[in-house]
């Protein structure tokens, strides 16, 4: 049986709230041509990226992530630190056969006495490396690195990785950059790796069931409305990732309107999680809406924009609003700053009554029972696209 181990791969965050680190920071992720990918010329975009967008939010950027920050970090980062952690004991624990998930999950509704306590975070520290299917992180960007991951994963003699972009849809500035990165790193500094890839999993019955299962004490309380705040991408983006050239943006209703190509449409994917959560946890019609946040000037972004939709509820009668992020699986800045924090005061100040705001799943017990299934499906033999790295590395570069 060959070595397998699986890949978990965020987006990132920067070092520290510095002006200089998160310069860096932004100055990488905004520099992949995945992100911002106009104008089409290499210099011009980066003096589009460093000298206009960076220079003019860099200072309030670092302001945002200071409101946000934890003694031990970044959220974002120390939060899938803690999926790791706890996807690994699990898989520890199943090799066992201890099948204890409360137990094996870091002890989060079981009772245990400290020195029990003690051996079971040693262990997780160790399974979290060294379990029979050991479990790595890496960001997009930032640190770890995904180069740094992956050359891990070849000195650690794996043979056989799953990687699970933390992302349940697809676009280019998200899914697809990490799996390109990942296959790029892995045809550099492993070509015997064999790579398979978790797709999208906007429409999963148990990852709807675990974002309903989320959701479930808010919604028992009173409440006029639930917002789903997607985070925003340029529509042109859209039409980009679109093969056929005929369908997104192009044909009135497209994302209504099945079809090959919803494959790679964020907007799509976006309104299917909407859907099937609101099928599943039988939300009544008009009681919930759909908007996009976060966005950059210059060209149109998906609307409608969650800052103009939280200013004008109230005034449509919208007192007492929930809102869930379901793009992001951590919370993060886009989420304990921009919605948490931001949103809360535009929604208040223009005459809302209450805004509770539906944490993401974080390392909750049915977000680690989600990865561990789809984990335990591909131990079992199941390959989602079983593809050599230099193979599909060089499927990438041709698109
Ligand atoms: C959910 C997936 C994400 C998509 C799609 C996405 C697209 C996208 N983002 C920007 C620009 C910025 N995003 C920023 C933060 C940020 N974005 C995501 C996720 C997606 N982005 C996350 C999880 C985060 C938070 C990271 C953290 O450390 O907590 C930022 C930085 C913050 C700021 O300065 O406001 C920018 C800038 C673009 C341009 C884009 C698609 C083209
Ligand atoms: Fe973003
Ligand atoms: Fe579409």
């Amino acid at each position: 049986m060959p070595k397998r181990a699986v890949l978990l791969v965020n987006l990132g965050s920067p070092d520290s709230t510095s002006v200089p680190d998160v310069r860096r920071y932004l100055s990488e992720f905004l520099g992949d041509p995945r992100v911002i990918d106009k104008p089409d010329n290499r210099l011009l975009r980066s003096f589009l990226v460093n000298q206009i967008i960076i220079r003019k939010r860099v200072e309030n950027s670092a302001h945002a992530y200071s409101t946000i920050w934890t003694p031990e970090g970044s959220p974002l980062i120390v939060t899938s630190r803690s999926v790791r952690d706890k996807l690994a004991a699990r898989l520890a624990a199943a090799a066992e056969g201890a099948g204890d998930k409360n137990h094996s999950a870091g002890g989060t509704t079981s009772v245990s006495s400290g020195s029990e306590r003690t051996e079971r975070k040693e262990k997780e520290e160790r399974t979290a490396q060294g379990g029979e299917t050991p479990v790595y992180l890496a960001m997009r960007y930032g640190e770890p690195s995904i180069a740094s991951v992956v050359a891990q994963l070849a000195a650690d003699g794996v043979e056989h990785a799953l990687l699970f972009p933390q992302y349940p849809h697809y676009a280019m500035s998200s899914w697809e950059t990490v799996v390109a990165e990942v296959y790029e790193q892995a045809a550099r500094l492993a070509p015997e790796l064999r790579v398979d890839c978790v797709q999208p999993f906007y429409n999963d019955a148990d990852y709807i069931d675990a974002l309903v299962a989320s959701a479930r004490p808010a919604l028992a309380q009173p409440h006029d409305l639930l917002l789903f705040s997607y985070h925003g991408i340029p529509e042109r983006h859209l039409r980009k990732a679109d093969t056929s050239r005929a369908h997104c943006t192009l044909v009135r209703g497209c994302c209504e309107i099945d079809s090959p190509v919803h494959g790679t449409c964020y907007k799509a994917q976006c309104l299917r999680t909407t859907q099937a959560f609101v099928r599943r946890a039988a939300l009544a019609a008009g009681r919930y809406s759909v908007s996009f946040q976060s966005r950059l000037v210059g060209e149109p972004w998906l609307s409608p924009f969650t800052d103009e939709t939280l200013a004008r509820l109230p005034s449509a009668g919208v007192k007492r609003l929930l809102v869930m992020s379901p793009a992001f699986v951590t919370d993060c800045l886009e989420t304990l700053e921009e919605i948490a924090i931001a949103g809360r005061k535009t929604f208040l100040d223009a005459g809302g009554e209450s805004y509770y705001q539906i944490p993401c799943l974080n390392d909750q017990p049915m977000y680690i029972d989600f990865l561990e299934a789809r984990v335990r499906r591909w131990l079992a033999g199941e390959a989602p696209s079983a593809t050599q790295a230099r193979e599909r590395a060089a499927l990438l570069a041709e698109a």
